[in-house]
């Protein structure tokens, strides 16, 4: 352990996820240290590893409906998919990572903490959609961190089932992101789209998520539709 901030569950923690706190704090304590001895998260992060990044990321998890498949695209260290298979057993993640380091990471987090509902899997988010020969759609694709919005709608949408989220973790920005990005999100056939803030009474760091509506054209039909 290297800071005793992320020693200490939060009572939030206990309160919101009681079943999940324990495995919780086990992959903070491995964030903290191995997380941050093999580069995966910068040593300024660990005093805010809860607050910033694994509350922020857990409440995620009211978005995302009962017992659906969910692609974690670009997820580093396991943010959001670890969080999320550890708070919702009920889920089954794919962790999405392109890099060797960070995949082997990850597998190491996935097995230390008996995340039997999340899997790794070493690829390009681009490299998984129908068009490059991919063959799994998901219910939820989302991400944390990974591209300007524009960009990652076409690496996820296509990866959509249709009438599947996706969700981008977004900060201040999100709002502009998503004006500017409309005419993209058109055109992959996106059905609707919001921007929700997710905590405000609870979290010291709320959680601001756009989440995209997939239609058919993101994978090829002509149909399209107006977001709301
Ligand atoms: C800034 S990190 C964010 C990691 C994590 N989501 C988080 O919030 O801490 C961006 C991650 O996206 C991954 N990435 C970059 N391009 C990608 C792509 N085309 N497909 C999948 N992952 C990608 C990078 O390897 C990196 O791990």
């Amino acid at each position: 352990m290297t800071d005793d901030v992320s020693r200490e569950t939060p009572p939030l923690v206990e309160k919101l996820y009681p079943r999940a706190a324990d495995r919780l704090a086990a992959y903070a304590d491995l964030l903290a240290t191995e997380g941050t001895l093999r580069g995966l998260i910068g040593p300024r992060e660990v005093p805010r590893l809860w607050d910033r990044h694994l509350l922020n990321c857990a409440v995620l998890e009211r978005l995302i409906p009962e017992e659906a498949t969910v692609a974690d695209i670009g997820t580093g260290a396991g943010l959001p998919g670890i969080v999320l298979a550890l708070v919702r057993p009920d889920l089954q993640v794919s962790l999405v990572e392109p890099l060797l380091r960070r995949t082997t990471f990850l597998q190491e987090a996935v097995d230390l903490l008996g995340c039997t509902n999340a899997e790794v899997v070493r690829a390009r988010a681009e490299d998984l959609t129908p068009a490059r020969g991919g063959t799994v759609l998901y219910d939820v694709v989302a991400s944390r961190a990974v591209a300007p919005l524009g960009k990652l709608a076409g690496w996820c949408l296509p990866l959509c089932a249709e009438g599947g989220l996706m969700l981008a973790m977004k900060g201040a920005s999100a709002e502009e992101e998503l004006a500017a990005s409309e005419g993209d999100l058109e055109a992959l056939g996106a059905d609707e789209w919001h921007v929700h803030q997710l905590g405000v009474d609870e979290l010291a760091q709320p959680t601001t998520v756009v989440s995209i509506v997939a239609g058919r054209a993101a994978r090829g039909s002509q149909h399209r539709r107006r977001g709301r």
